[in-house]
């Protein structure tokens, strides 16, 4: 398996208190990995540092052998794409014109308009995530959930070896989370590295590769879903009892009550 995301050591600091505390964690290429845990745990923060909007104060963060902190934002825009919790955009502007926002790192200096390359990727992303008959109207005129698919079609437009997304299902139903994930995973078994916050820890379970648990601005567990999320576990990180089902199908977890 070829190197995707290695973090060691991170520590960064927000109002001068350490909300991300000596993490480490691997994201292998080619697999989705979901970060989870709690409010407050530290993922929002821990991902965009390592998409370069909060500098750490010690660790490293590299992709594929290469030291991500030091990259230049162009360079950086060229292999990784971020996928905000609340992505914010201008609102006044047609969808296509925002999924077109993904080819910007790919701009020639010398011709950066649009050229027909850029309008077939923007129209397959579109496709891709089921929005193409929307791509005319104004993206303020979207629902919550027609946006999220917008931002995620901005994401894939932007052809990332890496893409890096913050609760990219909060707002869909749950056919659209299925659909999400499910592209998500297509992505990465073409190569592409994925890390993924989720909440939805059932989401995590049926969907992920590999999971990273947050709690408390650390990493408090590694590894497989079915082999780390336990009972013990989403007690002693979530304050929640819960069983695990396991069926046919795979596992689920049935949450009872916050202990
Ligand atoms: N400017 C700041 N000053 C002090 N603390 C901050 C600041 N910004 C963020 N924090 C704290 O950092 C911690 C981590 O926040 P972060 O957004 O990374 O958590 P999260 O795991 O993504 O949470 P959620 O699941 O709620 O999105 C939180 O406790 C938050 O209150």
């Amino acid at each position: 398996m070829s190197e995707g995301l290695v973090a060691c050591g991170i520590t960064i600091r927000r109002g001068g208190v350490p909300v991300v505390r000596d993490v480490g964690f691997a994201a292998p290429a080619g697999r989705v990995t979901g970060l989870v845990g709690p409010n407050g745990a530290g993922k929002s923060t821990l991902v965009s540092a390592i998409m370069g909007l909060h500098r750490p104060e010690t660790g490293t963060i590299s992709f594929g052998g290469r030291d991500l902190v030091a990259l230049g934002r162009r360079e950086r825009a060229r292999l990784a794409a971020y996928l905000e919790q609340s992505a914010s955009t201008d609102e006044r502007v047609s969808v296509a014109d925002v999924v077109a926002l993904g080819r910007i790192p790919h701009a020639r200096l010398w011709s950066p308009e649009p050229d027909e390359q850029d309008d077939r990727i923007v129209a397959a992303a579109l496709e891709r995530v089921g929005m193409t008959t929307f791509s005319r109207r104004p993206y303020a005129s979207l629902s919550g959930g027609e946006q999220q698919r917008v931002q995620l079609a901005r994401a894939l437009a932007q052809e990332p070896r890496l893409l890096l997304l913050d609760e990219p299902t909060s707002h869909l139903d749950i056919r659209g989370q299925l659909q999400a994930l499910d592209l998500l995973r297509a992505e990465a078994a073409s190569g592409m590295t994925v890390l993924v916050v989720l909440h939805d820890l059932n989401l995590a379970l049926s969907r992920c590769d590999w999971l990273v648990v947050m709690g408390g601005g650390q990493v408090v567990a590694e590894g497989t879903p079915e082999a780390i999320l336990t009972q013990d576990l989403i007690a002693s990180v979530y304050g929640v009892r819960a069983s695990i089902v396991r069926g046919q199908s795979g596992s689920l977890i049935a949450f009872d009550t916050a202990i």
